[in-house]
């Protein structure tokens, strides 16, 4: 059944798998954290990205009339959201709702979220002055973030709470392009044509996501997750010069907080050697790595995180069976596995789909 703890009972919340025995142990010795340190666990942890979100109902619901970013802000909705895919998957862990974006709106970049577009920045950086306009998030100014931290660990018990932060690269291509992109275009013409400006940027970048990973550390998130979901548009010797350096500087500004760090990024099958030099404990995959061949190229260090296609849960039970089957073997060759997909849930997945992944891992790897 479920993961390790379901918050209020199963009854009252109409659904979910119940209460596993009291065994469970505080957050920062769960099987998340065991896993990615790469010491034995009771079973493979699971949580999926973006698990709070869209593809449930009660999270429509909840958010109606209210904006996204508005919610991120609100530690009431920020709470019941986050504890929401807890409640009903019984995953192994939560992950605090928020986006990678939201730091920069803290700070008082105008950033808008458009529901089925994305993050939109109302005056894209595109040149040195604009770089050195963008101002630095205060510290003093992510009280709801701590108070929507304390809550949730408060709530969890047992689960750990998962904190993250949008990696220099990824945000810089918001701030250059604008809003999503295909090609980061002008993100790598910028990077190429202003070195200077690109350094002092992803510095600034750098130190935001320090900032926000230590806010939720320090209130009480068992391990932070460092989103760098568009490296892989870079080459690797791009990425080792110009990107790593100043991911590695946001994992460096947790100093000795005893929390494990995921490095994550898509389409970074030629950047996995690279990607656990930033400091990391464990590697996020995406799907086009089999975890057998991830293992051999960021070497027996780390552990990994992944590696389903969301686009898997929109299949038939007997393909998503098969496919978490292979993924669950494939992670044996890492020295710890986080059963993950390797991107977000998709908007349209069945909830259903997702506990019952969750189920058939704990089945499949309980000790
Ligand atoms: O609910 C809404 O109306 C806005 C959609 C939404 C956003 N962040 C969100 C949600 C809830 C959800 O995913 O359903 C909420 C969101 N954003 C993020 C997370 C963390 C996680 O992935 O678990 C989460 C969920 C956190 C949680 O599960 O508690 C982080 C995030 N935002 C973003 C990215 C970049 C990327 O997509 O890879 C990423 C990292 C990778 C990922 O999981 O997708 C940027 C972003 N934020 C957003 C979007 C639009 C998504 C869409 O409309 O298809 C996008 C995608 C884009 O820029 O192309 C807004």
């Amino acid at each position: 059944m479920g993961g390790s703890v379901v918050v209020g009972d199963a009854a009252s919340q109409g659904q979910g798998p119940g209460q596993l025995p009291a065994e469970r142990t505080a957050p920062g010795d769960s099987d998340l954290v065991r896993a990615a340190r790469g010491l034995p666990v009771a079973r493979t942890p699971v949580w999926f990205m973006r698990q709070a979100g869209r593809s449930l109902p009660e999270y429509r619901a909840l958010r109606a009339g209210t904006a996204m970013l508005a919610a991120c802000q609100d530690p009431d909705l920020v709470t019941e959201i986050t504890l929401q895919p807890v409640r009903r998957h019984g995953v192994d862990a939560a992950i605090l709702f928020s986006d990678i974006v939201l730091p920069l709106v803290v700070a008082g970049v105008d950033v808008e979220i458009k529901p089925g577009v994305g993050p939109v920045i109302a005056e894209p950086v595109r040149s040195v002055a604009d770089v050195d306009a963008l101002p630095p998030l205060e510290p003093d100014r992510l009280a709801f973030l701590e108070t929507a931290v304390r809550q949730l660990v408060s709530e969890l018990g047992p689960t750990p709470l998962i904190g993250f932060a949008g990696a220099p690269f990824t945000l810089a291509t918001y701030l250059i392009e604008g809003g999503p992109s295909k090609e980061h275009a002008r993100t790598k013409a910028f990077m190429y044509a202003e070195p200077a400006a690109w350094a002092r940027l992803l510095e600034h970048l750098s130190v935001s996501a320090a900032v926000f990973l230590r806010a939720q550390v320090d209130a009480g998130a068992s391990a932070v997750q460092l989103f760098d979901s568009w490296a892989g548009v870079l080459s690797a010797a791009d990425y080792a010069e110009r990107v790593l350096p100043y991911s590695r500087a946001v994992f460096d500004g947790l100093g000795d907080r005893d929390v494990p760090r995921t490095h994550f990024g898509v389409g970074t099958g030629e950047l996995l050697a690279l990607i656990g030099d930033a400091g990391a404990d464990m590697v996020g995959v995406d799907w086009r790595v089999p975890l057998d061949e991830a293992a051999r190229r960021v070497g027996p260090g780390y552990s990994l995180q992944g590696n389903l296609d969301p686009a898997v849960l929109l299949a038939d039970r007997e393909t998503i069976d098969r496919e978490v089957r292979r993924i669950v073997q494939q992670g044996r060759a890492a020295r710890g596995h986080v059963f993950n997909l390797g991107h977000g849930v998709l908007p349209d997945t069945d909830p259903g789909a997702l506990t019952h992944v969750v189920e058939l891992v704990h089945e499949l790897t309980t000790r």
